[in-house]
């Protein structure tokens, strides 16, 4: 699996093809990409020149002609500093279209993960993805640098190969090699050691690198997982607190750190036996040309020493072109475990939408009110939650959702959301009216207390005082003079108190369709009532399906739904309002 085979190119392909081959910015990457190219082809050019000059420059030196000498150093400034100008520009034209190319695989990886809530339906479906967050800030990170960088240098490595095989197989001419008293000359002599030289090299740097690849993908993921156990202790700092669970956190902690630590391990080890086989053949490739030429400098003096300069400036361009995987093998292996991250999760999203599309069979259409028709919910493993619901909710009406634990209530409220996907039937709702779900833990983003207010639709046509106001009504009068602070709002308010937000957020927001899941479980009965009364008096419109175990709020509804958790479900009208809270259902 892990091997430049077709497979590798393919998905190296099907992540690159939406950038270079539709996105409205390629005309721009292929242009920056060609002058890259064309810095590159002219960086060679330069270096070709320069070992033409070493022949010339030592040769000078040899013969004394100090004149020739001052010459060659003044072309050689020129040609250095061409070769830097040309240099230093490639790297700046290379980094700005890799964050280009980054900007927009961030962008489109961040649709596809954000889109039909596929970042919940992947964890839903028990999804293998870890960390997808890692894949989008890291990954996307590693790919268009690594993918840049391995084909440019490809692509160097092929136009200085190119160049320098022609100028090394000329100079193989000049190398005649003494055998049983003659002289024979071996057509390509230097090209052909150079080629031998880097096969047997490369054979071998794969055989010993090859299992590094593996390794690196492994050492990311291990990482990822330790973060990501921490990341959640950051987030229930306050249950651990109390539980005092610390030990068997550092225990786990630790753990995980374990095969962070023992994978490393094993990529020093084996880090170690290609270094030593890549330093080793790096500084013979030093010696190598030199002993392959010494018979025309020593036996036949067919060469000078800049003869002998210019062929070991020349097979080492090629030696080095050739062994480019030699050279980079450890980038190619990193390489190689991106992209197959990157595929994974692109798999992972494209099956959770085949899922979706499959088992979603919830048909979600306009209609005047809330009107649900024959829906089955399902759990994953096939188990219905609930059985051919029929029911209508009209503008103003209240409807009370009850039923044991575990019975499905929150479950149907997804459904109703449109984000559960196991079901089939059909739910009409009013495609103009923008419906407001509130779970029993509310989200509330980072951010002023502001944005919290405003969160999911963003915009508010509310002033300033009357968000004060609104605040004061629910109860948090204390964050009245807040609205501009950022805080990590989770973490400083209770639980009643984010739900109290919650609330102040659907009289920010109006909604005509009000979905309220345990939304005021945390607060006392008093406090909920205050809630549920407020809602009523200033939103007289707005429809409310509400999720609760309370009795106490029967009195806000008019039906109630009871879920019997096999499926079955009872409709009861409720009698008009009873402030006393007697109240006995009676069924429809
Ligand atoms: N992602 C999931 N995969 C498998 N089963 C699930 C998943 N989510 C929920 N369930 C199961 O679905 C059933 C109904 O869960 P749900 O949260 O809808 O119950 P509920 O009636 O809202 O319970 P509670 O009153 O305790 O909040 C439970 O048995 C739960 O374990």
């Amino acid at each position: 699996m892990k091997q430049f085979n077709g497979a590798f190119f393919r998905d190296l392909w099907r992540i690159s093809k939406p950038y270079w081959w539709h996105s409205e910015e390629r005309w721009s990457a292929r242009g920056v990409f060609a002058l890259i190219i064309l810095l590159n082809l002219f960086m060679v050019f330069i270096s070709y020149r320069i070992t033409q000059w070493y022949a010339v420059f030592w040769n000078a030196l040899q013969h004394f002609a100090v004149d020739a000498a001052w010459h060659q150093m003044l072309i050689f400034l020129l040609l250095a500093a061409s070769y830097v100008a040309a240099g230093v520009s490639q790297v700046f034209f290379t980094q700005m279209l890799e964050i280009r190319w980054r900007r927009w695989l961030t962008r489109h990886y961040l649709d596809n993960w954000l889109s039909k809530s596929t970042f919940y339906h992947m964890q839903v479906l028990g999804d293998g993805t870890d960390n997808p967050d890692q894949r989008i800030s890291e990954d996307l990170a590693s790919f268009t640098n690594q993918t840049l960088n391995i084909i440019i240098g490809l692509l160097s490595s092929v136009t200085t190969l190119a160049a320098f095989v022609f100028m090394l197989w000329e100079l193989s001419a000049m190398i005649t090699i003494p055998w049983n008293g003659s002289l024979y000359t071996i057509p390509g002599y230097l090209v052909w050691a150079a080629l031998i030289y880097a096969v047997f090299g490369t054979i071998l740097t794969a055989l010993i690198g090859r299992p590094l690849i593996k390794l690196n993908f492994n050492q990311e993921r291990y990482q990822a997982d330790f973060r990501f156990s921490m990341m959640r202790l950051r987030e229930n700092s306050e249950s651990v607190a109390l539980y005092g669970g610390e030990s068997e956190e550092r225990h786990h902690f630790l753990q995980r750190f374990a095969s962070v630590y023992a994978n490393y391990w094993r990529i020093i080890w084996r880090s170690m036996r290609l270094n030593w086989w890549v330093s080793g053949y790096g500084q013979a490739a030093i010696i190598f040309p030199i002993i392959v030429s010494m018979p025309a400098y020593f036996v036949n003096k067919a060469i000078g020493i800049g003869g002998l300069q210019q062929i070991a400036s020349a097979f080492a361009q090629v030696q080095g072109a050739l062994s480019f995987i030699v050279s980079s093998y450890s980038s190619l292996a990193n390489w190689h475990a991106v992209v197959d991250r990157l595929r994974y999760f692109e798999q992972s999203m494209e099956e959770v939408r085949v899922i979706r599309e499959t088992h979603y069979q919830i048909e979600c259409r306009d209609a005047p009110c809330l009107q649900v028709r024959h829906l089955n919910v399902r759990l994953p493993d096939g188990r219905e939650l609930v059985h051919d619901l029929n029911l209508d909710v009209q503008r103003r009406e209240r409807l009370l959702i009850m039923g044991p634990s575990g019975g499905g209530k929150s479950t149907l409220i997804r459904g109703l959301a449109g984000i559960w996907p196991f079901g089939d039937g059909e739910i009409g709702l009013p495609k103009a009216d923008r419906p407001l779900f509130l779970p029993q833990k509310p989200y509330l983003p980072l951010g002023t207390l502001r944005e919290v207010l405003v969160y999911p639709f963003g915009v508010t046509d509310l002033d300033d005082r009357r968000l004060q106001q609104i605040l004061g009504l629910v109860g948090m009068s204390g964050l009245q003079d807040k609205l501009e602070d950022s805080r990590l709002w989770s973490h400083v308010l209770s639980l009643g108190e984010q739900q109290r937000l919650a609330f102040a957020r659907v009289l920010v927001q109006k909604p005509r369709w009000l979905f309220l899941d345990e939304a005021s479980s945390a607060l006392d009965e008093p406090a909920e009532c205050q809630l549920y009364q407020l809602l009523i008096e200033a939103l007289p419109e707005t429809a409310m399906i509400s999720v609760g175990h309370r009795s106490s709020l029967l009195r806000y509804h008019q039906r109630c739904l009871r879920l019997q958790g096999n499926g079955a479900w009872v409709l009861e009208s409720l009698p008009e309002q009873d402030s006393s809270g007697g109240l006995q259902p009676a069924p429809v």
